[in-house]
C-alpha cells in the first residue's frame, strides 16, 4: 500500500482484503436499506414525496456536489427521519468490562419494585441497546414519535438534544468510541441516491402496506413480503412512473 508512510503502519495485502467484508456489510446493507426505507416512506406520504421533489428539481444540475446536497432542507430533513424512524441497524450490544453503574435521566422501579437511581451492571454483562425503540422514544419525540415526519427537524424538542449519539440526536450510528466510522459516507450516499431517484420517478406501493411487513436480520431490518408460496422474503415492490413536469 502507500509507500509514502513508514513500513510499520502499512496495511499488508491481507489486510487490506479482510476490510472488504466489513465495507460491505457495515457500508453496503447499512446505506441500501436506509434508501430503501426512504422510498417506503415516501411512497406512502405521496405530499412528502411531491414537496421533496419540488426542492430537488430546483437544483440546476444532474451531479450535484455533496455541498450542493447538504445545502437541501428538505432533503436533510428526510434523511434525517428515515435515520430515526427506520433505524436500519435495530439494535446492538455491548458487554461490560468491569462492574459498572449506568447513569439514568430519571429514577425508575426496577422488576423487583425496588426505586433505582441507576442501572448497576457487573463485569461481563450483556446489555442490549435497542437503538430503534429508543430512537422512537414518545418521552424524547413526543406523542408522533412513531410516525414518520421529516417537518419534526425543523425544530427538534429539547429531551433530543440530550441524545448521546454520534450524529443526528440520535443512536442510529451509536455513541462513543466504537461508533460507526462511516456515517458521513453513508448520509451523503443516500442523498445522493435519493436525489438522483426521486427528480427523475414518482413511486408509490405495489401492494397494500399491511402487506409489508418488517424482518430483522443479523444486522439490518429489512421490508418483507410474503409471497403466493407462504414464504416471506425482502422486498418492496413499488410501482415506478417517470416523472414528467
Ligand atoms: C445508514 C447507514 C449505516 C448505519 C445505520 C450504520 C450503523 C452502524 C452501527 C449501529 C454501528 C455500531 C455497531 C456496533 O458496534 O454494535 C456501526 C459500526 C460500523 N460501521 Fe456503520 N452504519 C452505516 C453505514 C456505514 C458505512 C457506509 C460504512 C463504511 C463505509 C460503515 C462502517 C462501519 C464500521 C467499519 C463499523 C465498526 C466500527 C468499530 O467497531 O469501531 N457504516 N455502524
Amino acid at each position: 500500500m502507500a509507500t509514502d508512510i513508514p513500513e510499520d503502519q502499512r496495511l499488508t495485502d491481507d489486510e487490506v482484503l479482510a476490510q472488504v467484508p466489513t465495507f460491505i456489510v457495515a457500508g453496503h446493507e447499512t446505506t441500501s436499506t436506509a434508501t430503501t426505507w426512504a422510498l417506503f416512506s415516501l411512497s406512502q406520504q405521496l405530499d412528502m414525496q411531491r414537496k421533496l421533489r419540488a426542492e430537488l428539481l430546483q437544483v440546476a444540475t444532474d451531479s450535484p456536489t455533496m455541498d450542493e446536497l447538504n445545502a437541501l432542507p428538505y432533503l436533510d430533513a428526510v434523511v434525517r427521519e428515515t435515520l430515526r424512524h427506520h433505524a436500519p441497524v435495530p439494535s446492538t450490544s455491548r458487554q461490560a468490562f468491569e462492574d459498572d453503574a449506568i447513569p439514568v435521566d430519571a429514577p425508575y422501579k426496577d422488576r423487583y419494585g425496588r426505586v433505582r437511581e441507576h442501572i448497576e451492571i457487573k463485569k461481563g454483562d450483556l446489555i442490549f441497546l435497542p437503538i430503534m425503540s429508543l430512537n422512537r422514544r414518545k418521552e424524547i419525540w413526543g406523542e408522533d414519535a412513531h410516525e414518520f415526519k421529516p417537518e419534526r427537524w425543523e425544530h427538534i424538542p429539547e429531551a433530543a438534544t440530550r441524545v448521546p449519539g454520534v450524529w443526528g440526536n440520535m443512536l442510529t450510528f451509536i455513541g462513543g468510541p466504537r461508533a460507526c466510522i462511516g456515517y458521513r459516507f453513508s448520509l451523503v450516499e443516500i442523498k445522493a441516491l435519493l436525489f438522483a431517484l426521486v427528480r427523475a420517478f414518482e413511486f408509490e406501493l405495489a401492494v397494500p402496506v399491511e402487506n409489508i411487513k418488517r424482518r430483522t436480520g443479523i444486522i439490518t431490518t429489512r421490508p418483507v413480503i410474503t409471497g403466493p408460496d407462504g414464504k416471506t422474503k425482502a422486498s418492496l415492490p413499488l410501482i415506478i412512473r417517470p416523472y414528467r413536469m
